[in-house]
């Protein structure tokens, strides 16, 4: 029998990746899908790439009759799904994919996200979503946090080199590069065709991207001190795709050990050969990440290169990774697809 489950959020771009994994999914089946302006029409009206399949019709979220749903991908905008989770059946698992749940401090949360959390006890339950570094957990997990796209990719990087103790942590400089489908589906004047392509610019500059919050709380867990790195991402006209450039200082080769030791045996992280260097186009549309490393001509500098789909490993398909977790399922089940190429 496959587990029910329901997608909140279901007509944006990663309740769309959801749909589009868990259709070929041997163990789950989708029961509900819920929107709030396209609530009432149909998923393939909303996404003609998606026609062909036999879905439940949009519908607002207080219509789902949720006694027969085993497990809930909230895929909403950050801030609604803490009042929502609240108020949900508690025998669901929960995997929300925004940011209300990825902080342990509060304090934090409301510092980068501007207001205060609303759901301390499920704040407090809820297990970070990087499924990597934290199986365990999520494997008995009734609610799990997604990471935030561009967290999870400079965090395949640096969390086996900070654990290693292999670079210098007060110099850690990461310029990264995503896709406009990060920015959701919503109308939003500066991400218009005529805005974006033809243009790279970065956001969020000086120490003020919300994703930092994730790399302090987690860098200085692992290295038990402050570690503060420096970020600054930028728009590329691609529809999906991050690329994070790293540059730090180390020895290259046991930078490259270290990464390549802890994941040797990870189904979805994959570290080329010493040298090698990773595109955007390697992993699109897969739930793969792909590291490189190389050694710069400066000795004892160090550039460590990390991309994935925003999409899938940095949203929906780590969110199906978990469920199958919390679902005692294999966790690579239908996740396993190749990325599309060219
Ligand atoms: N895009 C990405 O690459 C990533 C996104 N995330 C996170 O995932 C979440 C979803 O992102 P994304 O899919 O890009 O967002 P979208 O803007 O594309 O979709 C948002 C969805 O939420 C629904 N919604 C909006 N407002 C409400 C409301 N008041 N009540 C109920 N439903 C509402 C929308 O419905 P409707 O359209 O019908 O109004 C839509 O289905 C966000 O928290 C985001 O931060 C995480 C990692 C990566
Ligand atoms: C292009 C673009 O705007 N990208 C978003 C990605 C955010 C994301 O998806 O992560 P969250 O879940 O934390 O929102 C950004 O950098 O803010």
């Amino acid at each position: 029998m496959p587990f029910n489950v329901a997608i909140l959020g279901a007509s944006g771009y990663t309740g769309a990746e959801l749909v589009r994994i868990i259709a070929t999914h041997p163990e789950l089946r989708i029961v509900a899908l819920s929107a709030d302006r396209k609530a009432g029409m149909a998923m393939g009206d909303v996404f003609p790439h998606l026609r062909h399949l036999d879905l439940p019709q949009l519908v607002q979220t207080g219509e789902i009759d949720f006694s027969g749903i085993d497990l809930v991908f909230c895929a909403l905008p950050h801030g609604l799904s803490q009042a929502l989770v609240a108020q949900l059946p508690t025998h669901l698992k929960i995997v929300d994919l925004g940011a209300d749940f990825r902080l342990r401090d509060p304090a934090e949360y409301e510092k980068w996200y501007g207001a205060p959390h609303v759901a301390l006890d499920l704040q407090k339950e809820a297990v970070y979503g990087l499924t990597e570094f934290y199986r365990d957990d999520i494997k008995s997990a009734r609610l799990v946090a997604g990471t935030g796209c561009n967290a999870a990719t400079v965090q395949f990087a640096l969390r086996p080199l900070i654990e290693a103790g292999v670079i210098d942590l007060d110099e850690i400089i990461c310029d990264l590069k995503n896709g406009v489908s990060g920015a959701g589906r919503s109308l939003k004047e500066n991400m218009l065709f005529a805005e974006r392509s033809e243009d790279v610019a970065g956001y969020s500059q000086g120490g003020k991207h919300r994703h930092l919050s994730e790399f302090d709380q987690e860098f200085s867990a692992i290295a038990g001190r402050p570690v503060r790195i420096v970020f600054t991402p930028h728009l590329v006209p691609v529809n999906r795709g991050i690329l994070a450039t790293i540059y730090l200082k180390g020895d290259a080769q046991a930078v490259y050990d270290a990464l390549a030791q802890r994941y040797a045996d990870e189904p979805f992280v994959v570290v080329l050969p010493f040298g090698q260097l990773p595109a955007m186009s390697h992993v699109q549309g897969s739930n793969f990440c792909h590291i490189g490393v190389t050694a710069d001509r400066i000795s004892g500098r160090v550039l460590v290169v990390s991309t994935l789909d925003n999409l899938n490993k940095g949203s929906s398909g780590q969110a199906v990774q978990n469920a199958n977790l919390m679902l005692g399922l294999d966790e690579t089940t239908g996740l396993m697809l190749a990325p599309i190429f060219p």
